[in-house]
């Protein structure tokens, strides 16, 4: 199955304290979001990865901020089960294919989705989608790249997301807002849990 039939919201997860990532992630999977992307943005983030992997059953755990052929390679050793970059070079994408992981490349112009398009893969990250131009830019890319699906993130909302949901070419979108920095840093994970739920409710 496709990453991004997973669910309708992939949450964007910064993990900065190792012992949250399990408690986090049972949260999320609880509420009915199993795809979760934690970025590899901070120190124990691959740690993060490995026990999020280990020990929250239900969960598909991948690695996002994916930037080099060495970032594939831990992510997965660390058991990442996709890996999403934000941008693509070609040699990311030779280590990414060459991993044997599921993965989303981003793109943000129609240039850089050909581009990827011509190498065979058609599911990919729109990134960064609200700056670069939200839900009409998506809808205008559809017009000539209609096999091409989308992820977009960064800048979606509870709120917005619903609008990128409604177009043809979007898949399911990712997002932070489902980890807000004071419900991780009190452990109110009740709190995640009802915003992953009410996520996982987006689309039916
Ligand atoms: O680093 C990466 O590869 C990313 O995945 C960046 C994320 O897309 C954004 O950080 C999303 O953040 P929000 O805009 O708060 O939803």
């Amino acid at each position: 199955m496709s990453i991004l039939d997973l669910a309708p919201v992939v949450p964007v997860v910064v993990i900065d304290d190792v012992d949250t990532a399990v408690p986090l992630a049972r949260a999320l999977v609880a509420g009915g979001l199993p795809a979760i992307e934690v970025t590899l943005r901070t120190p124990c983030a691959l740690a993060a990865i490995a026990r999020i992997a280990a020990e929250v059953p239900g969960a598909v755990v991948g690695a996002g901020t994916v930037r080099t052929p060495g970032d594939v390679a831990a992510s997965a050793e660390a058991g990442a089960r996709f890996l999403v970059s934000p941008g693509a070079t070609p040699a990311l994408l030779d280590a990414m294919a060459g991993s044997g992981v599921p993965y989303l490349p981003g793109a943000a112009t129609a240039s850089e989705v050909m581009a990827l398009a011509e190498r065979g893969l058609t599911e990919l990250k729109f990134f960064p989608a609200v700056p670069a131009g939200g839900v009409p830019y998506l809808k205008a890319l559809g017009g000539p790249l209609p096999e091409v699906r989308f992820c977009p993130t960064g800048g979606i909302r509870r709120e917005t997301a619903p609008d990128f949901l409604a177009l043809p070419n979007v898949g399911c979108v990712g997002g932070t807002w489902l980890t807000p920095p004071d419900a991780l840093a009190s452990g109110d994970y009740g709190r995640i849990e009802k915003l992953a739920a009410e996520a996982a409710a987006l689309r039916g």
